[in-house]
C-alpha cells in the first residue's frame, strides 16, 4: 500500500468521473431524461396554493400533503432523510386521489407522466390473481430497486390497493424502513403513495357524526380520521391487510379524502365547462346533477361517485 500514489490515483479517477458526469450532463442530458435538477424538480409552497384552487372540498388532504411533501423535499435536499415518504390516500370514488397524484407527477418531473422515474401500479390489472401474490412480491421488489438505482428521487404510485392481494407489500417493507440504505441503494429519497377506496364509507360516517355534533366540515382535522383509516386498512381486504407496513408504522400518513357534496360537484362541473371555454347554464347544472349524480342513502348529502363521470357528461352537453 503506497499512500501517495493511492491518493493521486483517487484524485485522477475522481476528477475523471466528475468531468465524465459534467460532459454527460451537457450532452446526453440535453436530450434525454436524467436524474438531475433539470428533470426532477423541487416541490414548492406555490404548488399547494394552486392545488388548493383546483381541488375542491379536501382541506385535510391539501394541508397534510403539502406539509409532508415539502418537509420530505427539504430533508432530501439537506441529506438528512432517513426513510422514504409513504402516504396512503383513502376515499370513495371520484374524490380527487388520482387527481392530486397527477398534479404531483407533473410538478415533480419535467416529463410528467412520461418520466422514467414515475412508476404506477394498478391493483386490478397488474395484480389480478390472488394466488400469484408471491410472484407479484418479487416483481414489485425488483421494479422498486431498479427504479431507485436509476433515480433515488423516484415516485411509486400504487392505485386500487384495495383490489390487491394481502401481503403484496411485504417484499418492500425493509426498503421503506428507517435507514433504508441497502446494497448501496438509497431508498430514503423516494416517495410511495397508496390509493384506495378502503375506509371511504367510514370517512363519510365519521364526517356525518362530527357535523351532527356541531363541527363544521372545514374544521375537521386529520386526527378525526387517521386512526380509523389505519385500523381499516389493516383489517379489511386489500394490499395493506395485516401488513408489516402498518405493524412497523412505515406508513407516515393516512389521508382522508372527504365525500363531495352538491356544492363541490357544481364546482367540478364548472371546471369541466371552463375546459371547453364555456360557463354552464344554471338549468344544465341542475339537470346534470339531478340526472347523473347519486347521493348516499344515509344522509343524501354525499355524491357516491364524486366528480368522476362529470368530464364525460359535460362533453356531451357542450356539444349538443
Ligand atoms: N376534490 C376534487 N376537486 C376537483 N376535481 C375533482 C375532485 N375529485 C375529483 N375530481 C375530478 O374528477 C376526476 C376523477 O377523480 P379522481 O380520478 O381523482 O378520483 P379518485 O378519488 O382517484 O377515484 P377512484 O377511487 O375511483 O380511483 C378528476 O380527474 C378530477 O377532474
Amino acid at each position: 500500500f503506497e499512500p501517495i500514489s493511492t491518493l493521486l490515483g483517487g484524485i485522477i479517477l475522481g476528477t475523471g468521473a466528475y468531468y465524465k458526469n459534467s460532459i454527460k450532463d451537457l450532452t446526453y442530458c440535453q436530450f434525454a431524461e436524467c436524474c438531475n435538477d433539470k428533470y426532477v424538480l423541487d416541490i414548492t409552497d406555490t404548488l399547494f396554493d394552486s392545488i388548493k384552487q383546483e381541488l375542491f372540498g379536501q382541506h385535510i388532504a391539501n394541508d397534510i400533503l403539502s406539509k409532508a411533501i415539502i418537509a420530505h423535499t427539504a430533508k432530501v435536499n439537506a441529506n438528512i432523510s432517513k426513510k422514504p415518504l409513504v402516504i396512503s390516500l383513502h376515499g370513495t370514488p371520484g374524490t380527487g386521489k388520482n387527481f392530486v397524484s397527477e398534479i404531483l407527477i407533473r410538478s415533480m418531473y419535467k416529463k410528467g407522466k412520461d418520466s422514467a422515474f414515475v412508476h404506477k401500479f394498478l391493483g386490478r390489472s397488474d395484480f389480478p390473481i390472488e394466488s400469484n401474490v408471491n410472484e407479484y412480491k418479487i416483481e414489485i421488489n425488483r421494479i422498486v430497486r431498479e427504479k431507485v438505482k436509476m433515480c433515488p428521487k423516484s415516485l411509486f404510485i400504487f392505485d386500487e390497493v384495495d383490489k390487491m392481494p394481502a401481503g403484496i407489500f411485504e417484499s418492500i417493507a425493509s426498503l421503506l424502513d428507517h435507514h433504508s440504505m441497502l446494497n448501496g441503494l438509497d431508498f430514503s429519497k423516494a416517495i410511495f403513495i397508496f390509493l384506495s377506496n378502503t375506509g371511504g364509507v367510514e370517512i363519510s360516517e365519521t364526517l356525518t357524526q362530527l357535523t351532527k355534533n356541531g363541527k363544521w366540515r372545514d374544521d375537521t382535522k386529520l386526527y378525526d380520521f387517521e386512526k380509523i383509516l389505519e385500523i381499516g386498512s389493516y383489517n379489511l381486504d386489500g394490499g395493506l391487510k395485516k401488513t408489516s407496513l402498518i405493524e412497523s408504522h412505515l406508513v407516515d400518513h393516512f389521508v382522508p379524502f372527504l365525500p363531495l357534496e352538491r356544492k363541490h360537484i357544481r364546482l367540478c362541473l364548472e371546471k369541466e365547462y371552463f375546459k371547453w371555454g364555456q360557463f354552464p347554464k344554471e338549468s344544465d347544472v341542475s339537470e346534470i346533477i339531478d340526472k347523473f349524480i347519486t347521493f348516499d342513502k344515509q344522509t343524501g348529502m354525499y355524491a357516491t361517485s364524486g366528480c368522476k363521470t362529470l368530464g364525460a357528461k359535460v362533453a356531451v352537453y357542450v356539444r349538443s
